[in-house]
């Protein structure tokens, strides 16, 4: 068990899980903010596999030069199943003691923060959770870092794929990210006017959204969007245009899979802001003596909240908004 007797002098972070744009933002503001503060900061490369196999560097004011405007990680990440277990757990805090660390930053999403806790709870170990993921399927933030940049790189896409259905009257399943959350589908749906959203937390009814494709047709619409969140129950974009196709055949129809695009690319200023705001405040909340919380931002606040909800509570869809979607849509 480890007991914070002295003050915080030499910190580490990794990011872990899907790369999300704003991660290098909120990287740099770390590094900044613990040298600002007299701390030493050391980068813990491929999350917690790196953590594993002691994948270290130490972080200068110069490392993080010219990154805010990047995207991926330049820490880079991975998912590393072994981390369910606890003796690859005890390891892990072995090595970070071995390496003189006082306390670990983790900037991911929910599985992420289950490790995280973890390693807080296991071992009393100060560990601070910085929300970067673009599923924005995190309680505790009104948004997470990448979810801005993510939506808006889906709704340039789509502006595109619509020019096409709309050209030669196809009817269009454009499959956008989230195996689990639909917050990427439900934003871009309304953004982009699409005709209809199919949501892993709401039952897909194929012969409804037949029907609703007869309705449009009957309003004279040639063509549409209809987006599909990967993670789906009755399956991603191309199992849902055939199943549709199976009960329409005169319908002209073709599958976009928007893919890996969405994690890409320069974090928008939203994403900057927020992972500047949120890295100062995780590298504060440890100066402070706040451990096993997540820094997130609630009504441009900075909050905390126990990593145990983040994933616990999940953050859940408005289901007005999917209403909402379908009325201004028809
Ligand atoms: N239950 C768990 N116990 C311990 N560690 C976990 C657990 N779940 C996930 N992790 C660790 O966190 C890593 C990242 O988790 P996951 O793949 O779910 O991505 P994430 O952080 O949710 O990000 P995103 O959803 O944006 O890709 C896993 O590879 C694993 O190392
Ligand atoms: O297949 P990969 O690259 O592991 O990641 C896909 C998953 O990561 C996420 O994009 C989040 O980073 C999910 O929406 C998606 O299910
Ligand atoms: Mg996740």
């Amino acid at each position: 068990m480890y007991t914070n007797s002295n003050k915080i002098k030499r910190i580490a972070l990794l990011t872990s899980g899907g790369d999300a744009p704003g991660m290098n933002a909120a990287i740099r503001a770390i590094v900044r903010t613990g040298i600002y503060n007299n701390l030493e900061v050391v980068g813990i490369k491929n999350g917690f596999s790196g953590l594993l196999k002691k994948d270290f560097v130490e972080m200068k004011s110069n490392s993080v030069s010219k990154i805010i405007s990047r995207g991926g990680t330049i820490l880079k990440s991975a998912r590393c199943k072994e981390f369910k277990l606890k003796e690859t757990r005890e390891k892990a805090f072995a090595n970070l003691r071995e390496m003189g660390i006082d306390a670990l930053i983790v900037n991911g999403g929910d599985g992420s923060f289950r490790g995280a806790d973890l390693l807080s709870k296991e071992f009393g170990f100060p560990v601070i959770g910085i929300p970067c993921t673009i599923d924005n399927d995190i309680y505790g933030t009104d948004f997470t870092i990448g979810f801005d940049t993510a939506i808006n790189t889906v709704i340039e896409a789509v502006d595109k794929i619509r020019d096409t259905a709309e050209s030669h009257n196809i009817i269009f399943f454009v499959e956008v990210m989230g195996r689990d959350s639909g917050f990427i589908a439900l934003y871009t749906s309304i953004a982009s006017g699409a005709e209809a959203t199919l949501l892993p937390e709401v039952k897909t009814d194929i012969k409804q959204i037949c029907s609703y494709m007869e309705q449009e047709r009957r309003a004279n619409k040639t063509s549409g969007i209809i987006i599909v969140a990967e993670g789906d129950k009755e399956g991603g974009a191309t199992e849902i245009a055939r199943k549709v196709k199976e009960q329409l055949p005169e319908y002209e129809t073709r599958v976009t899979i928007l893919g890996h695009i969405q994690r890409g690319g320069n974090p928008s200023c939203k994403d900057r802001v927020l992972a500047s705001i949120l890295g100062h405040g995780a590298v504060t909340a440890l100066l402070e003596g706040k451990q096993g919380v997540m820094v997130g931002m609630a009504h441009n606040r900075t909050v905390y909240t126990p990593l145990e909800e983040t994933y616990l509570k999940h953050d859940q869809i408005d289901h007005n908004w999917i209403e909402v979607s379908k009325i201004i849509s028809l």
